[in-house]
């Protein structure tokens, strides 16, 4: 019987990556903290040593993050230049916003809608999905270091995709339309996605197959965070540095507060959200999937002294024959393979063991 499947004849839950995850419940301090962020900070939140591990890229400073957009990507007349875009945002940044992506406004409006009502119901209702032992999904702090300090956010994290393997429990039924809003945006991010693999792999030279391949039928799942604001945001932390584990990450802002920074040469360059844009960015596997020619690069998020802040976040994941490895066409002119291959299920349990020690496992598939 394969390993994985032994919960089926066993305690009928899915398997809980057994104290590799540590997500933290919200608890009635935690919501007391964030509402009254004016006074004393709680300990456990107070990181002001990490938010000054890099310089912040002032407003004074200009500085283009990648905006590609999706019509022209569709437009013969201007395809051509905007893949070059793509793939240069992809290789130099591992970051860029995208606009006019086509995606259905009324399934975004939607989405939006039922997690700002979510974020906003009292706690004892959030917490019919909070988050349970080990496991990765449900309501709580985002991951964090066991014993270590907490990210001032409130996240729900849930497996999308596939159908079959969705965690009923933990989807929450407050507001009504929550799940239903959830399974249509899950659906669109996935053509959304497979579509600029398509652009990835024309800018890259190999067969769209070759990488659409490698991201179909594969899991997806989503994380919604609720960054309240902080008085001061030089002292806490919306999400601890990381890059992204899985392959390819779609983040929609839902309102216009900013927060996201991304690292490029040791300082962090805040991300200011376009109206209507989703930022999309490149995540480990697809960094090894190309031989490390598209780029995961670390980011983190400051909260807002003022507004709050709520983000929905989708991770691709990607596999060729159960494997992460480099796909064979990024090793043909002789280039070394600059990556260990390594079993899918391996390989999402040492991102969680890495997860929690606060390192990358990717550095460690180094060759
Ligand atoms: O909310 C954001 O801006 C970033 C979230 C993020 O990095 C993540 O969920 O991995
Ligand atoms: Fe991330």
């Amino acid at each position: 019987m394969c390993a994985e499947r032994w919960w089926i004849r066993g305690t009928m839950e899915a398997p809980s990556y057994d104290k590799l995850v540590n997500r933290q419940e919200i608890t009635d301090a935690a919501v007391s903290a964030f509402a009254d962020s004016t006074h004393q900070i709680p300990e456990k939140y107070v990181r002001t040593d990490e938010v000054l591990d890099g310089a912040i890229v002032g407003e004074n400073e200009t500085y283009d993050l990648p905006v590609i957009d999706m019509a022209r990507l569709l437009d013969p007349e201007f395809s051509a230049l905007e893949i070059k875009r793509l793939g240069d945002a992809c290789r130099n940044w591992g970051f860029f916003q995208l606009t006019n992506h086509g995606v259905d406004e009324a399934v975004i409006e939607q989405m939006k809608g039922n997690t700002v009502q979510f974020f906003s119901l009292p706690l004892e209702s959030k917490k019919s999905v909070a988050v349970r032992g080990n496991g990765f999904e449900g309501f709580g702090h985002h991951y964090s270091r066991a014993s270590d300090k907490l990210d001032w956010a409130e996240s729900v994290i849930l497996l999308t995709q596939p159908v079959k393997d969705r965690n009923m429990e933990m989807w929450p039924t407050n507001p009504v339309t929550f799940r239903h809003a959830l399974d249509n945006y899950s659906v669109e991010m996935t053509s959304l996605a497979m579509q600029l693999l398509r652009f990835m792999a024309a800018d890259l030279g190999v067969e769209k197959e070759a990488l659409q391949g490698a991201f179909s039928g594969q899991r997806q799942s989503m994380a919604i965070h609720y960054y309240p604001p902080c008085r001061h945001p030089e002292k806490v932390i919306g999400i601890t540095p990381h890059t992204d584990g899985l392959g390819l990450t779609l983040l929609l802002h839902v309102d216009d507060t900013p927060g996201l920074q991304i690292r490029k040469d040791g300082r962090w360059f805040p991300v200011q959200p376009l109206p209507g844009a989703f930022v999309v960015n490149i995540a480990d596997i697809l960094d090894m999937l190309t031989n490390g020619t598209y780029r995961s690069v670390e980011h983190r998020v400051i909260p807002d002294a003022n507004r709050g802040r709520t983000t929905v976040v989708i991770f691709q994941e990607a596999s060729v024959g159960g494997m992460v490895a480099p796909l064979p066409e990024f090793l043909k002119g002789g280039d070394e393979a600059r990556y260990k291959a390594i079993q899918l299920e391996d390989y999402i349990r040492g991102n969680f063991r890495a997860l929690a020690d606060g390192t990358r496992f990717i550095e460690s598939l180094r060759t």
